[in-house]
């Protein structure tokens, strides 16, 4: 990755070069790649944080505005998607391919909508309750 930027003119430079598929590849290495890998903050060298001192990655926005429930999404993320993984089988629809692109508006959306249908996988429904 290229160096870090972290001044509002500096990103305000990057914004105004986004291509419209919404990737910098001046800030993030090759930045079409799903690579999920490259978000946590495990590493203390890693800039990925997400409390809003790094404007390549504002996910929760910053400064006086930053969500006010980032200690609780942080948590409950993690939770919610363990659970989803865990009471349910997942599975798409036949012949779908699951297509990664996006469009930039004001949030970020698939260009298609992922239909993923859970079946029940846990041996009792009271653990569902
Ligand atoms: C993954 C989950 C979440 C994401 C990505 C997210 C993201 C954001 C973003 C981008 C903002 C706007 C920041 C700005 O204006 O600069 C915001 C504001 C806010 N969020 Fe969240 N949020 C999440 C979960 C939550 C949760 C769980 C709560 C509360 C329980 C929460 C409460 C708030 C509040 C109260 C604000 C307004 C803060 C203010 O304007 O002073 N958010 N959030």
């Amino acid at each position: 990755m290229s160096e870090l930027l972290q001044h509002p003119d500096e990103m305000r430079k990057v914004q105004a070069r986004r291509t419209s598929r919404n990737c910098e590849p001046s800030v993030w290495d090759n930045p079409l790649e799903f690579r999920p890998g490259r978000f946590p903050n495990t590493d203390p060298n890693n800039c990925f944080d997400y409390l809003g001192n790094k404007f390549q990655y504002l996910p929760f926005g910053s400064w006086r505005r930053i969500c006010a429930g980032i200690p609780l999404a942080g948590r409950m993320l993690i939770y919610l998607l363990a659970s989803f993984l865990h009471s349910f089988e997942w599975r798409l629809l036949e012949d779908t391919k699951v297509d990664l692109s996006n469009k930039f508006r004001f949030v970020t959306k698939k260009v298609t909508p992922l239909i993923a249908i859970p079946t029940l996988r846990l041996t009792k429904l009271e653990l569902y309750a």
